[in-house]
């Protein structure tokens, strides 16, 4: 068997990767933009808490996306909303060798060839209760099956061509379980593993939820999301996420965590740091805007500078159209 310690190549197997792989200032190939995929393969539907987002049905990507790869874009990262899908405990729809995230996995690849295709994994669009894992009978995570099937999807996706499995569920030991997974069907030195590590529940996703109809049919998602006072459990999250073989650690949300950004660049100085600027940061930067409160361009530099400050190397961001343009030398 393989030590997982010893896997280092799916981090660097790609041109863009590679050049995550140094810290730099904030430029086009710094930001990662999130996708909506939903299973409408026409699909072109405003998200009307994202001011400027849609959900794009697989026939929709070359017209949206190539005009953005024209511009610079170089990463983004895929969320699946299954909107017509029968969503069941164990999230049966998530690997879907028809659904809507494998085929846009499939298309992008043969589309933008230089495009680098990050797709998220988790359950909550997939499951019948909206939790990120799989569940006892009392409603409480059940790990082990949990991150069985984390380990799956991910490979599942690996398989279709994704550059990049990046976990958002927060089980405990999925990292290790999707690395050996990746090991073990031979793409751990294709595909990258980024690990949500220090994800926080905060009440910035609300936008998010509503976009991936992701929301937990009951209950709140705190028994696995970090509490927002735990410097300590995020250092520690962080810590186990690098022994378990993740190649870049991310830190969510960005602006209330710029702290645990700049532990993470401590505790992880050797590994590309990815910020999520997530859906709440993003609508209230441009609510603000609107308000007349700032100049929504200057305001949208400052807080995503702020995270590059504190040690972001990649920023996931719906504000990467934008920056695409305010970035044209
Ligand atoms: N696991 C699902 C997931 N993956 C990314 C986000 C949030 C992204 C955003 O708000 O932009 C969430 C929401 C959640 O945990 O409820
Ligand atoms: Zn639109
Ligand atoms: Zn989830």
């Amino acid at each position: 068997m393989v030590e997982i310690s010893s896997i280092l190549q799916g981090g660097y197997a790609h041109p863009l990767s590679r050049e995550w792989q140094g810290k730099r200032a904030l430029t086009k190939s710094m930001f990662m933009y999130p996708l909506f995929i939903t299973d409408d393969p026409d699909a072109h539907v405003v998200i009307p808490s994202l001011p400027g987002q849609c959900r794009w049905g697989v026939n929709k990507l070359q017209e949206f996306v190539g005009p953005l790869v024209q511009k610079g874009l170089k990463s983004v990262i895929l969320f699946g909303v299954p909107l017509t899908c029968e969503k069941d405990a164990r999230g049966t729809p998530a690997d879907d060798a028809n659904g809507p995230v494998i085929l846009a996995i499939k298309k992008l690849r043969s589309l933008f060839p230089d495009l680098f295709i990050a797709v998220d994994v988790c359950l909550c669009e997939y499951t019948s209760h909206g939790h990120c894992g799989v569940l006892n009978d009392d409603g409480t995570i059940n790990t082990p099956p949990s991150v069985a099937r984390l380990a799956e999807v991910s490979v599942a996706y690996a398989q279709a061509g994704a550059h990049c499995v990046a976990p958002s569920d927060m089980m405990d030991g999925r990292i290790k379980a999707i690395k050996q997974g990746l090991i073990d069907s031979g793409l751990a030195n294709k595909c990258l593993l980024m690990s949500y590590s220090a994800k926080f529940a905060s009440a910035l996703y609300g936008p998010f939820r509503d976009a991936a109809g992701s929301a937990p049919s009951f209950g709140n998602r705190k028994c696995y999301q970090l509490p927002p006072q735990a410097k300590g459990l995020a250092r520690r999250a962080i810590k186990r996420d690098v022994n378990e073989g993740a190649d870049i650690i991310m830190v969510k949300p960005g602006l209330p965590y710029l702290d645990i950004i700049a532990d993470a660049a401590e505790l992880a100085a050797d590994f590309p740091l990815a910020v999520y600027q997530v859906s709440g940061e993003y609508a209230m930067v441009v609510a603000g805007a609107n308000a007349g409160v700032y100049d929504l361009k200057t305001m949208a530099f400052e807080t995503t500078e702020s995270l590059v400050r504190a040690g972001a190397t990649l920023i996931l961001s719906y504000f990467t159209p934008q920056f695409l343009d305010w970035l044209e030398a």
